[in-house]
């Protein structure tokens, strides 16, 4: 099946970036979020990050106005049902999701590709609780998503060869690399990625290093693009520790007991750039560590 229309669910970082590179893959997108400020949001980051790209010559201002013209925003989830393919991107919590898949069941057809961009949580579980466990996986992007050029894809128990089949062909049409990982938490890059993450924070925690020395250190001494603390602020402390609980529970080893400091950080309220604050200060000018 050729899948046209897509709908995103979720306008926040990830929403906001899977939107961008759908239309501009020729894709119709209907982009949802329950706060239309979100969708606002989401809508003024697409086009600056198009604009950006425009300036750097990689598209050109047509493609940047067709591009915007294929996405339409809606507070309606159900407005979601003729899509050809859904890809659910809101926050990383089980209910959440949940509650979006039993509202949105209804108005599907019966063709419809349903898949998570989840972070980490069972593709098999949230599948087994809809009426197409066949056609329901993982569709897992990376952050900055019209930057980062892997997308994880995950089969469920039950997903069939042809749902695999046009996810992966989505992913073709979109330029990017498609990695196939088992159902298991946190898939590959985050079993891998976030351990290391909670590991600079426990590193943080007993004062071996500050924010600064150990963002430096992995920088300059690992060439890590980005710090651990400083990639935890951009990819938001909720869904890093949503991240760790999730290995936590599922695999029942202590290694991944998540750091109490990054527990002590979101319970502030303090989840990274998003919010203005986390193991960085945002507010000002140039972020400043706030250990
Ligand atoms: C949590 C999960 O479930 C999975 C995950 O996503 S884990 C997180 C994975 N992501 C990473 O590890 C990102 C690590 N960081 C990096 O790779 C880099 O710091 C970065 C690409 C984000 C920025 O790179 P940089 O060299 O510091 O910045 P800069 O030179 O300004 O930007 C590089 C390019 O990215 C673009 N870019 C940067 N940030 C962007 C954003 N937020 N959105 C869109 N485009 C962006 C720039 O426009 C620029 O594009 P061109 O090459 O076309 O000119
Ligand atoms: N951040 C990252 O680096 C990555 C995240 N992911 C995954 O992508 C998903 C989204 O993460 P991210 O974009 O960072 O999170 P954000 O917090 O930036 O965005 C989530 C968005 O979903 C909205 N939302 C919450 N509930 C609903 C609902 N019922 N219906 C519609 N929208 C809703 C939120 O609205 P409000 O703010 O009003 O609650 C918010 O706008 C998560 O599953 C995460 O694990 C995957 C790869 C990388």
């Amino acid at each position: 099946m050729e899948i046209r229309t897509i709908g995103v669910v979720g306008a926040g970082q990830m929403g906001n970036g899977i939107a961008h590179v759908m239309a501009l893959a020729g894709y119709e997108v209907a982009l949802n979020d329950i706060s239309r400020e979100a969708l606002d949001k989401a809508m003024a980051t697409i086009r600056k990050n198009l604009d950006r790209q425009v300036s750097r010559e990689k598209i050109t201002q047509d493609e940047l106005e067709v591009a915007l013209a294929r996405i339409t925003t809606t507070q309606t989830l159900t407005d979601l049902g003729p899509s050809d393919l859904i890809i659910e991107a809101a926050t990383e919590r089980e209910a959440v999701k949940q509650a979006i898949f039993d509202e949105l069941l209804p108005h599907l057809g019966p063709q419809t590709i349903l898949t998570s961009n989840t972070s980490s949580i069972s593709i098999t579980r949230l599948a087994s609780r809809t009426d197409r466990p066949e056609k329901f996986m993982g569709f897992h992007f990376m952050n900055p998503v019209p930057v980062m050029q892997l997308v994880e894809l995950i089969r469920g128990i039950a997903t069939d060869k042809d749902t695999f089949e046009a996810c992966r062909a989505v992913v073709d049409k979109l330029g990017k690399t498609a990695a196939s990982a088992e159902d298991f938490p946190a898939f590959i890059v985050n079993r891998i990625l976030m351990p290391m993450i909670n590991e600079a924070v426990y590193t943080l925690y007993e004062g071996v290093g500050n924010v600064q020395s150990i963002d430096q250190s992995l920088k300059l001494g690992a060439n890590h693009p980005m710090g651990p603390l400083e990639l935890a602020d951009f990819i938001g402390l909720d869904t890093c520790l949503a991240i760790m609980n999730v290995l936590h529970d599922g695999l029942a080893d202590t290694k991944y007991r998540p750091c109490p400091l990054l527990t002590k950080y979101v319970e502030a309220g303090w989840l990274g750039r998003k919010a203005g604050r986390g193991f960085y200060d945002y507010r000002g000018e140039e972020p400043v560590p706030t250990r």
